[in-house]
């Protein structure tokens, strides 16, 4: 006799190819129990579609696990995980706070790898772009389907033995929504687990809404173990000599191995929402970008805002300002990453396909963003930020905030003093991992399946000399140059070092998931979908003065910014043409109550910095883009070239 829960699964796929009941009938025995002879610990494989169940399948065969759990995405398995968590000595709880944990991962697997990211295509071309002779690319990394089984072949076979794999079936973007995309995360790591259920819509929700004709991003996780079987930290398993983050396209597949860290593990972030994102959106006409997602009402007229800063530029302090001025009011739907298109009406509309905030940690404080410390004391998992004597965290910036008595162990578990320590307290790269529905101004929109309409794009970046606070585009192919000719200092975000000056064209330079070429291509033919383009603006909050210090205060006053961006919105006068664009007129930026802006310094315009500035892209452009240059970008070039000459 089936029992009840048999019957019901063959109700439910009974309109379905025949290839699932007949799988039931074959594996009659145990069938709730085991999945190729593994056992499920937690789940009902019977939520899985064939499809995906075939594709758990063939990666159980490969990694061999110990167990199997399936992700439901309720309460009960998320607490259970974290006790899990606890007990392996990977998280702690921060008893000062509701429900918060903190991780202290290995110190070798702190951000990004950016050198150990590749994209997989059959042709080199798809991928990347052609370097000229004998210089290295920076626009992201190839490797063959060959090489690329090769290596997952070496990494992957046995990876789980002893150990569980967790199924993850994920949403990124509102469940349901026509812009929405599904994925399906096998994962080695419970850490893994618990902050994907906080940065995307995980479990029942998901696998209820799918059925044989969902289609799915294929990703696969594991945090590894070195080739010589030992484990530095057992509580942070990780194999950073042998890290891998491998994207198919084609296949809508991400593989990656050795890292249990933010980007490189929580699969729908940057491999998915990015990488394989930016390659379905090239197919399907839309835009998948490394962007911010703000409303700013003023005078009861409400807009929307997307804007891409670089790793650690500021996406979420912009997204989530406290406006300095009086009668505006600022709200957050994402601070990562938008998916865009045209609707009907040749209306830009953006979705934010997260549900969490990965945030950087230090910087945040009561006085920077105060909205992300009211966001971040409950639900939250924080990783390598420090810890205070009193159950609590600490972080760079946090200075007035936790008594001197207070006592703090740094991020490597080591006690640090606030006078002596010569080592900064959190990882400059530290994080918070916070649910975006407690951010107490989420916008009322957030999660709307339509999208919000975007009136304006802002490009920005760390600009120490040079670039103004503001400027904006001519028009929307020197939009797209703009975006293209980004450049920023270096961050912690990922693994360069120092605080050079690297281009970073549309803050997506690691985040590419087909040719740049292609992208810029793709980036212009939007002028053919619309009559309604979005005005565009490159900000710079990170000038410095003579003395080393930013010229502009930031955070809160950048308000001040938007507001004469609202003002162009509304097509008021009050825009001077410039060689590079168009800068405020004189008292157009509302400055009314700062004291001591050197506006003059903030908007100086050097001809020498520009020459040097526009070789240096043009040289970029032939190097690393060559002939997959647009013409379009060539001309942008020579046209700015001949102003800034007459500057
Ligand atoms: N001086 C100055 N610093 C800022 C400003 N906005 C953000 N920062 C600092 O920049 C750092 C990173 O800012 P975030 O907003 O977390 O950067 P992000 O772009 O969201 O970064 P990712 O999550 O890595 O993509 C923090 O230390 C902030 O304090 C600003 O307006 N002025
Ligand atoms: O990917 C990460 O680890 C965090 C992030 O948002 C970025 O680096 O842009
Ligand atoms: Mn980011």
């Amino acid at each position: 006799m089936p029992d009840i829960a048999e019957k019901d699964s063959e109700i439910s796929y009974a309109s379905e190819a025949g290839r699932f009941s007949k799988h039931l009938k074959q594996s009659h025995f145990g069938l709730f129990h085991h999945l190729r002879g593994i056992s499920v610990v937690h789940g009902d494989i019977n939520v899985l579609t064939p499809k995906v169940r075939s594709y758990v399948e063939d990666k159980i065969d490969l990694c061999q696990p110990e167990k199997i759990h399936i992700c439901d995405g309720t309460d009960y398995e998320n607490s259970s995980l974290l006790t899990l968590l606890q007990k392996e000595g990977t998280i702690k709880a921060l008893p000062k706070y509701e429900n918060c944990w903190l991780a202290r991962t290995n110190p070798a697997d702190t951000a990004r790898v950016e050198s150990k990211t590749f994209i997989c295509t059959e042709k080199k071309s798809e991928a990347i772009p052609t370097p000229s002779e004998g210089v290295k690319g920076s626009l992201g990394n190839w490797m063959s389907p060959s090489d690329m089984n090769k290596a997952v072949k070496e990494r992957f076979t046995g990876c789980m033995k002893n150990r569980t794999m967790y199924v993850i079936p994920f949403s990124m973007g509102p469940v349901g929504s026509p812009l929405s995309k599904i994925g399906i995360q096998l994962t080695d790591s419970a850490y893994v687990v618990a902050s994907m259920r906080i940065m995307t819509r995980i479990g029942q929700a998901v696998t209820k809404i799918m059925n044989n004709e969902t289609e799915f991003v294929k990703c696969l996780h594991s945090v590894g173990t070195p080739a010589d079987g030992k484990m530095e930290m057992p509580s942070w398993p990780c194999d950073p000599e042998r890290t891998l983050i491998l994207h198919k396209p084609q296949a809508n597949e991400i593989v990656s191995y050795g890292s249990g860290y933010g980007g490189n593990s929580l699969l729908g972030k940057k491999c998915f929402a990015l990488r394989i994102g930016s390659t379905i959106a090239k197919r399907e006409g839309w835009l998948a970008e490394h962007m911010l997602i703000l409303g700013i009402t003023k005078n009861g007229k409400k807009r929307y805002i997307a804007a891409a800063f670089p790793s650690a530029c500021g996406k979420t302090n912009l997204a989530m300002m406290t406006p300095t001025l009086p009668g505006y009011k600022v709200e957050c739907v994402g601070d990562d990453i938008a998916w865009m298109r045209f609707d009907e009406n040749g209306q830009l509309r953006a979705i934010n396909p997260e549900h969490g905030f990965f945030g950087v940690a230090p910087g945040t404080s009561n006085s920077s963003n105060p909205i992300a410390m009211s966001t971040v004391f409950k639900n939250t998992i924080f990783t390598n930020v420090a810890e205070t004597s009193d159950g609590g965290v600490y972080w760079e910036g946090m200075e007035n905030e936790v008594d001197e008595s207070v006592k703090i162990t740094d991020w490597l578990g080591k006690p640090w003093d606030r006078k002596t320590s010569k080592t900064p307290a959190a990882h400059p790269n530290s994080r918070f991992c916070t649910p975006a529905s407690q951010c107490p101004i989420i916008d009322p929109q957030w999660e709307s399946p339509e999208g919000v309409p975007i009136s304006a794009i802002l490009f920005g970046g760390r600009r120490p000399v040079g670039v103004p606070l503001i400027h904006e585009a001519k028009n929307w192919k020197h939009a797209v140059f703009m975006g293209a000719s980004l450049r920023s200092e270096a961050t912690a975000a990922a693994e360069h070092k120092g605080k050079v000056i690297m281009h970073d064209p549309f803050a997506m330079r690691p985040f590419f998931g087909y040719n740049f070429g292609q992208y810029l291509q793709h980036w212009l033919s939007m002028e053919t979908r619309t009559s309604n383009l979005p005005k565009v603006f490159l900000v710079n909050w990170f000038r410095k003065g003579g003395d080393g210090k930013f010229l502009w205060p930031g955070f809160g006053e950048n308000c001040r910014v938007l507001d004469w961006i609202l003002k162009r919105l509304d097509n008021e006068d009050c825009a001077l043409k410039t060689p590079i664009g168009l800068i405020p007129k004189k008292e157009s930026l509302n400055l009314e109550g700062l004291k001591d802006i050197d506006i003059d310094a903030l908007f100086k315009l050097d001809a020498e910095f520009w020459k040097q500035e526009i070789n240096a892209v043009e040289k970029y452009f032939e190097e690393q883009v060559g002939k997959d240059l647009p013409s379009e970008m060539k001309e942008q070039c020579e046209i700015l070239k001949k102003e800034i000459d007459s500057m």
